[in-house]
């Protein structure tokens, strides 16, 4: 057996569970965090480096920065909800956000 490129699905309200400070979304299978930084060049920074890795994942955020603030939400189109793949992205922002 192959691991699927989409991961394995977890839901939302299971992969809250085993995050800090992340929410389910209302009305779609997809999990939430507003991260907040000392200043857009905090924020920026941290854009970046989520970036990099979510190309090497091929896994990409959807996401909405104002100055310091950077609102999150996860979840795997490819899958039509949340998969290991959006708990791997979401811990690797907890371990880089400070
Ligand atoms: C075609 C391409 O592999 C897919 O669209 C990838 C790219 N990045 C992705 N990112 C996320 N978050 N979910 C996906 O399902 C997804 N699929």
């Amino acid at each position: 057996m192959t691991t699927p490129t989409t991961g394995q699905s977890v839901g939302a309200a299971a992969a809250a569970t085993q995050l800090e400070g992340w929410a389910p979304v209302e009305g779609k299978d997809a999990i939430h965090k507003s991260y907040r930084f000392a200043d857009f060049n905090e924020a920026w920074g941290f854009m970046a480096r989520v970036a990099i890795r979510a190309e090497v994942m091929n896994h990409h955020p959807e996401w909405f920065n104002v100055w310091n603030r950077v609102d999150v939400t996860l979840t795997t189109h490819d899958a039509g909800g949340v998969t290991t793949l959006d708990l791997e992205l979401a811990r690797f922002m907890d371990s880089i956000a400070g």
